[in-house]
């Protein structure tokens, strides 16, 4: 069964192998790859070729009617009265010309049958509009009628059928819930088995290395990636051998996607597309016949690269998976692992996957000859972000006061993405003012947006409300204020922003790579910092801490376990206590520590918790005059950037206003 009546492509399969596809919201020019896979498309094809033919039999013998016993006029009109048939023939004897000639006073549907049709003494009527009448009215003008079927033919016709409608409806309704897509995909229903991969064409690549910034280490290794494509017999004259897999690993947003195209962009070559998720499917198979199609796919189109982003949807850990599904995801891998090994260096073909969980990866992907070469890339420095944002701002038309320098400095934290994110919003921002040029003010706002997410105006906040998220809000600035180690405040505001109803924004001063125990503390004393002021001036607590305690708890519990920063247990690894929620590999080692331990960790997180709130308190009953001014005036202005609250407060021991962004 692996040849199937589908038309293929011609054998040069160039020109009519890829057909446009206008992506949903995507970059026309971008291609869905056509791929042919006969496995893949093995089990909706068998179901709807067997369906096909048993209609194709079913219909013959209900219209054939060659060796359907004859009845007579009498059985038929027994038959009539009792059961509902869809369609009769009838064949008239003696008066066909009278017919013919209009003489006879036929019921209107039978003058309108084809006389040719009637030549042959044969036509079908529907019934529904032949009455007893008619027909006894036929008969009487001397048509000998005779009916060929019976009633059963609808309870035959339905008994037959509607298995097959039922699970046909079924079919197409899963196929549509599966893809999760737009009619588009559903439309395809043989689409199975072949991959969804993306292909952009050599001429279509129009990423370079030019459009990437901040990543010069990582472009460096690319380089040689380009090479191999471009010139392989250099390499292969001498031996060497040419990668076949890229791994990329990197927080998201970092420009893996960028990399992969910018390498296709120089090297001139096709560039495959695909998501990890999209291999995995419900059914057993399909993956890895996805799988199998896209490898097909790009040898054909050798030399090019092979894309997959997020690559831990399928590359996860095998044998880690919890319940079902995790069957078809390592028949995925397996696949993949499969065709990673099939094919040799001279095919041309460089794999590219990218992923933000590493850990998770199984060991088996990363093995020597499958992803032998694995480029980090970070979050950009100053520097990186700098040079991000001019590529961003080449075609925005600036105001002079805008200083590139100074954006980049003040965005400690963001990614690639935030960055064009940030250019993008500024740009929107100007455009609605009718601006010609991106002011300062712009970039400004769209990062407050970015930061703390979009401002919600028109919600309506009681003024008790408002009342009890200032002082929650002045209780974070001042802690933080008063805390050796705090990070700079960045603006606080009680104008609802994203799910909170108040924002207090830091921005540290430069790129933090590592934490030290002070830093740490702090950061859990001015969390709860809200808190204690609520519950000083009001004697309540709400509910409005939630997150500010989920956070405080998270460092707390990462300080005892992980980083050693508890004396009583000292600096050994107590589990990471996240890494359980993520079904992978860490998926064995849940707890390796007694009882006893698992106690003394718990006292030992809620004496750093305890402790750093005594300290918040302290400061806010020291301060408490400080306190009710600056709620006072944040509930009159409602947002108070960096110096203004310095002009308040004075300055602390702890954070200071960011010089940049103040
Ligand atoms: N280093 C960079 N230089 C220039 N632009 C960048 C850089 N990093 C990210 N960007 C911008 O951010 C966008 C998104 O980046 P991209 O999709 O490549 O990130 P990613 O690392 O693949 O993210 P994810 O892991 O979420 O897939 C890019 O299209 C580009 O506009
Ligand atoms: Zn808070």
């Amino acid at each position: 069964m692996s040849e199937n009546p589908v038309k293929r492509p011609g054998k040069d399969g160039s020109r009519n192998k890829f057909k446009p596809v206008q992506e949903e919201g995507g970059t026309p020019g971008w291609f869905r790859s056509k791929g042919e896979s006969p496995q893949g498309k093995f089990p909706g094809f068998l179901l709807f070729l067997m369906a096909g033919l048993l209609m194709l039999f079913v219909f013959l013998r209900f219209f054939s009617g060659t060796d359907a016993p004859e009845i007579t006029y009498n059985e038929y009109k027994s038959v009539l009265s009792r059961a509902l048939v869809t369609e009769v023939t009838v064949k008239t004897y003696e008066d066909k010309s009278a017919i013919l000639s209009g003489k006879l006073n036929a019921p209107a549907q039978l003058q309108l049958i084809d006389k040719t049709t009637l030549q042959t003494n044969r036509f079908a009527v529907r019934v529904p509009s032949f009455t007893l009448e008619q027909a006894d009215m036929l008969t009487e003008k001397g048509v000998r009628l005779k009916v060929e079927k019976g009633s059963s033919d609808l309870n035959t016709f339905l008994a037959l059928f509607a298995p097959w409608i039922i699970f046909a409806a079924l079919y197409f309704f899963l196929f549509r819930r599966m893809s999760g897509q737009n009619g588009a995909q559903a439309k395809n229903i043989f689409s199975f088995g072949k991959s969804r991969a993306k292909m952009v064409s050599e001429f279509e690549v129009k990423t370079t290395f030019k459009d990437v910034a901040g990543v010069d280490e990582a472009i460096e290794e690319l380089q040689e990636t380009v090479e191999f494509l471009t010139n392989p017999e250099k390499f292969q004259k001498i031996g060497g051998k040419i990668p076949k897999g890229v791994l990329l690993l990197g927080p998201p947003g970092t420009g893996k996607t960028l990399l992969a195209k910018a390498i296709a962009g120089e090297a001139k070559v096709p560039f495959f597309s695909i998501s990890g998720a999209d291999f995995v499917e419900m059914f057993v198979g399909v993956g890895a016949a996805r799988v199998r199609d896209l490898f097909e796919q790009a040898k054909k189109n050798a030399p090019c690269i092979i894309f997959i982003d997020e690559i831990d949807a399928v590359g996860r850990s095998r044998g880690a998976g919890l319940g079902g599904g995790h069957d078809e995801r390592e028949q995925t891998l397996n696949q993949l692992l499969v065709e990673m090994d099939g094919f040799t260096t001279n095919e041309n073909v460089i794999l590219i996957a990218a992923t933000n969980r590493p850990d998770v990866l199984d060991s088996a992907l990363l093995r020597p000859g499958r992803f032998d070469r694995q480029i980090t890339i970070d979050k950009p420095d100053i520097r990186g972000r700098e040079a991000i944002l001019k590529i961003h701002t080449r075609n925005t038309p600036l105001d002079g006061d805008v200083d590139i320098t100074v954006l980049a400095k003040s965005s400690p934290g963001f990614s690639g993405a935030d960055l064009a994110n940030l250019v993008n919003e500024a740009a929107l921002l100007a455009a609605r003012h009718e601006q010609v040029l991106i002011t300062a003010v712009n970039f400004e706002q769209a990062r407050d947006k970015i930061l703390m997410g979009p401002e919600r105006r028109s919600m309506f906040i009681s003024d008790e409300q408002k009342k009890l998220t200032a002082y929650h809000e002045a209780g974070h600035v001042l802690v933080s204020i008063h805390t050796k180690g705090s990070d700079p405040i960045h603006k606080v505001t009680i104008i609802p922003r994203g799910r909170s109803l108040g924002l207090t924004a830091y921005l540290p001063l430069e790129d933090r790579y590592t934490h030290n125990r002070e830093y740490l503390l702090a950061m859990i004393t001015y969390a709860l910092g809200g808190r204690v002021a609520e519950e000083l001036v009001f004697q309540e607590c709400s509910t409005g801490a939630a997150n500010d305690i989920e956070k405080a708890t998270d460092i707390a519990r990462r300080m005892v376990r992980q980083w050693g920063m508890s004396e009583s247990l000292g600096p050994i690894n107590y589990g990471d206590s996240h890494k359980e929620v993520f079904l992978g590999k860490d998926y064995s080692h849940i707890r390796e520590y007694s009882e006893e331990t698992a106690l003394q960790i718990d006292v030992e997180v809620r004496n750093i918790i305890m402790g750093c709130m005594e300290n918040a308190k302290t400061v806010l009953s020291e301060q408490l005059a400080v306190l009710h001014r600056l709620a006072g005036i944040l509930i009159e202005k409602e947002s108070l950037n960096a110096r203004e609250i310095q002009e308040i407060t004075g300055p602390g021991q702890g954070a200071l206003p960011n010089p940049v962004t103040a």
